[in-house]
């Protein structure tokens, strides 16, 4: 007997994303006006390669780190949006943000940008994996594409990334450190079983490395959000969004100058001895409930099918 279907989650697809919905997250003004607890020289010196530092946790991080004195690079896809990151660290800090179109995907494109930030600012000291997404919808109706552009931007352009940047500090002899922004995935993730898988992989792929590649001292770390509230969140309707927060025992949302000061502290110093962790941020979630961001079926509601 076939199952009646008794869910149709309305799918928000980039198209139908209505920028004139009310702002999510910190925007620029708020950046501008968050505070830090770190010293303000705490990254004089270093280089900071943030991907996807168009945008959300990126934007924020590449301002917090300008702040703090890193030289800073950022890549991604949309050049206008990596140009408002460009201005804001240039008016709030003074300093320049060496900005390089770059889809992750593309492994070439990815060795050309590893080779322009050592060209640029003579080496990099840490890089950040924070590009990234992907779309809610039950498993069971992905398409092929769909699945592998989740897989391919979450896993493996992240992979290219990490190898790119090891293979140039094995060469030149030169200490490493990989940040990769993952997802609360322990307890999987209904609706983002494409993004729950690439981001396992990433997670076990970052505590290998940070064995093998221990010897060239290079340590990879992950960094697990729950819900922070970022641009991002214009992908999803706003039932799923108005629900996101009761997800964790705190029933608030982070944001993304949360991660962003949580990447600081991985870049600096006191954190040398930090290797092969997953740092999870999400108020409990992990402890407390599950998200279905493009809602719940009926099945799984009290009166629901049993
Ligand atoms: C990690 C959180 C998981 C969420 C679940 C828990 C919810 C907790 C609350 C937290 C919310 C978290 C939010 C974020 O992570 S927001 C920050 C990240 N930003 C995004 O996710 C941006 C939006 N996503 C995308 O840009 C795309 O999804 C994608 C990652 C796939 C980008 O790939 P690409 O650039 O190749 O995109 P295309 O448009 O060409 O699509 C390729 C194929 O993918 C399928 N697709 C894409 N969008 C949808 C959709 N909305 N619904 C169904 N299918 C989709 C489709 O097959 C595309 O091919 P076609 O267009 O030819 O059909
Ligand atoms: N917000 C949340 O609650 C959570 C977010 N995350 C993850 O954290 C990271 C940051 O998210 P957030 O700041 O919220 O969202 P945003 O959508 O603002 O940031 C994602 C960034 O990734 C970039 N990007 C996506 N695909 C590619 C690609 N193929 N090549 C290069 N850049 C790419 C985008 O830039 P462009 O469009 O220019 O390519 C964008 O700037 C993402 O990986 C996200 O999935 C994880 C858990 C929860």
């Amino acid at each position: 007997m076939n199952a009646t279907p008794t869910h149709k989650p309305k799918i928000f697809r980039p198209e139908d994303v209505d920028y004139e919905r009310p702002k999510r997250g910190l925007d620029e003004d708020d950046l501008r006006k968050q505070p830090t607890i770190y010293r303000d020289d705490m990254l004089a010196g270093k280089t900071i390669l943030i991907t996807g530092g168009g945008s959300g946790m990126g934007k924020a991080t590449a301002l917090l780190a300008a702040r703090l004195g890193a030289q800073v690079a950022i890549c991604g896809r949309d050049e206008e949006k990596l140009q408002t990151t460009v201005k804001l660290v240039k008016e709030e800090v003074g300093s320049d943000v060496l900005s390089v179109g770059t889809n992750i995907r593309d492994a070439d494109a990815v060795e050309a940008l590893i080779g322009k930030v050592h060209d640029h600012f003579g080496g990099l000291d840490t890089l950040v994996n924070n590009a990234g997404g992907q779309f809610p919808q039950d498993a069971i109706d992905f398409s092929r594409k769909g699945w592998l552009a989740v897989i391919d931007t979450n896993l493996n352009g992240t992979w290219w990334m990490m190898q790119e940047a090891a293979k140039r500090w094995r060469e030149d002899g030169k200490p490493g450190n990989i940040v990769n922004i993952v997802a609360n995935v322990e307890r999987g993730m209904p609706q983002a079983a494409h993004t729950c898988a690439a981001r396992a992989g990433v997670i076990y792929l970052s505590k290998t490395l940070a064995t093998e590649w221990a010897q060239w001292n290079i340590r990879v770390n992950c960094i697990g959000p729950g819900v922070i509230e970022t641009e991002g969140f214009r992908m999803y309707p706003e039932e799923a969004l108005a629900r996101f927060h009761k997800a964790n025992p705190m029933k608030q949302r982070g944001n993304a100058w949360d991660v962003a000061e949580m990447i600081a502290y991985l870049a600096s110093p006191a954190a040398r001895f930090i290797n092969g962790d997953l740092i999870v941020m999400d108020g409990g979630q992990a402890q407390w409930g599950v998200v279905w961001p493009a809602g719940m079926p009926d099945y799984f509601s009290e009166d629901g099918a049993a």
